[in-house]
């Protein structure tokens, strides 16, 4: 199967961008609501705002391998789920291993199947990132975890549970998926369930959303202790993506690095966090004017340093974004990254580009403002596509993005959103 790596994006510098740009649905908020819709035994979920991402397209490969009958229908970004007949078990490791994601699909199966066979998982390549909190929280609800290796060498993770049961969870560090996957196997087990340090992401509350519609009964979201009372069934519901709070920041983040003004429809002032406050005191001017942001920059950029942090801290996934948008600012700016150990490879392609950029562990300087030139470079995950996107919108001549599939993964049409605002921009296969 072809990873798609031969994606490649084109990005002619220079362009103000303006006019209006529609935030695409949550990646982070739909792909753990396709797993939820699976614990619906009967009736069809309609999951509405969906966007149009390599990931969401995986995700339904992935349910319609396990048995479910998935139809995204892209012109209404509307994803319907049938997974009255779940049939196996098994994560194949050739859908599985190139999402994140696709860990959110186990505890539906443990609830319908009675066992999860997980032969890969994937995401984002950014250091070490283990499953740890989600083995343990099913294991302290009855669920057994062994590894087993095939002949040919393969390894597989087989997580097994007759009726799970209700019990005291806890998350090491407030996981994002950790507390959507304790949340679904919770909805459905026997007895109450208290999850404490649970994620506060305005995606994992949409996801809470959408479970109590289903007929889950939680409380506590929001505030990192989550109760939830088992329920005997989940219905399946419709239900409205919300926008993409890392895809409003990149578009931002775009306006904010070329100038110009552009009314972002769909985004949220709130749901930036700290980023907002962080691009107010680069000069990005905000105005939130109902379900419209309106964002304009018409002054030098000034130099920031960021600690990325759950939310409502600096959110990680906008970290090598503003790294590319702190190169135009005048002076030293520095990054502190936090929640991945290995989210700078993005420094080594910005030096490229003419940036001057020092690495230190953890921690980044990023010395601005330099000019940016266009070059050919690597996009070496999701925001690692979206930061060069950035850096190649103010470059002088023309930057060429290789491993195109990763911004493919998390954003949606972005070379023809981004163009309908005046950038320049072709997505080459
Ligand atoms: C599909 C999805 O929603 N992806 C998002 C989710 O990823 P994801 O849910 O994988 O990220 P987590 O919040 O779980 O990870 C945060 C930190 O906890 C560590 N950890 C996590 C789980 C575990 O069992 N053991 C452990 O040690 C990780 O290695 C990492 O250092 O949140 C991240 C942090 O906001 C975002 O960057 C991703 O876009
Ligand atoms: C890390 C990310 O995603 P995932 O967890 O799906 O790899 C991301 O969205 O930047």
């Amino acid at each position: 199967m072809s990873l798609g790596h031969e994606v490649r994006y084109r990005v002619r510098g220079g362009a103000e961008l303006n006019g209006t740009v529609f935030v695409q649905g949550a990646k982070n908020a739909v792909l753990p609501m396709i797993g939820a819709s699976l614990m619906a035994a009967e009736g069809r979920t309609v999951l509405r705002n969906v966007p149009i991402i390599e990931d969401v397209k995986r995700a339904v490969e992935l349910a319609q391998a396990v048995g479910a009958k998935a139809e995204l229908h892209e012109a209404e970004r509307t994803l319907v789920i049938d997974a009255s007949q779940l049939t196996s078990p098994v994560l194949p490791e050739e859908i599985a291993s190139r999402f994140r994601g696709s860990f959110l699909f186990v505890p539906a199966l443990l609830h319908r199947l009675g066992e999860a066979v997980i032969e890969g998982v994937g995401g984002c390549n950014l250091g070490s990132r283990n499953l740890d909190f989600h083995y343990n929280g099913f294991k302290r609800m009855g669920a057994t975890v062994t590894e087993q290796v095939s002949d040919d060498g393969r390894g597989s993770i087989h997580v097994k549970a007759g009726q799970l049961q209700g019990g005291t969870l806890y998350l090491d560090t407030p996981s994002h998926t950790g507390t959507e996957n304790l949340l679904m196997a919770a909805s459905l087990a026997e007895g109450t369930t208290l999850i404490k340090n649970c994620a506060l992401e305005p995606e994992v509350l949409d996801v809470i959303q959408l479970l109590q519609r289903m007929g889950a009964r939680i409380t506590g979201g929001g505030t990192g202790f989550i109760t939830v009372e088992g329920v005997d069934r989940l219905t399946a519901v419709q239900h409205t993506v919300m926008p993409d709070r890392i895809d409003a920041g990149v578009l931002v983040m775009a306006a904010a690095a070329t100038g110009g003004e552009i009314s972002l429809v769909g985004a949220s002032l709130e749901h930036l966090g700290v980023a907002a406050d962080k691009l107010e005191q680069m000069g990005v001017e905000f105005a939130q004017e109902g379900a419209v942001l309106r964002v304009r920059r018409d002054r030098p950029l000034r130099p920031i340093n960021v600690i990325t942090d759950e939310y409502p801290g600096f959110a990680t996934d906008l970290q090598s974004p503003i790294m590319a948008l702190s190169c135009l600012a005048d002076g030293p700016s520095y990054i502190y990254e936090r929640i991945f150990d290995g989210r700078f490879k993005l420094a080594d392609e910005l030096v490229r580009m003419g940036a001057d950029i020092e690495v230190n562990g953890n921690r980044a300087k990023v010395n601005g403002a330099t000019p940016l030139r266009g070059a050919e470079v690597v996009a070496h995950d999701l925001r690692t596509g979206s930061a060069l996107v950035l850096a190649g919108l103010v470059a002088e001549g023309e930057t060429t993005i290789t491993n195109g599939y990763y911004l493919d993964r998390g954003h949606s049409h972005i070379a023809e959103r981004l163009n309908a605002l005046g950038a320049d921009i072709e997505r080459l296969v």
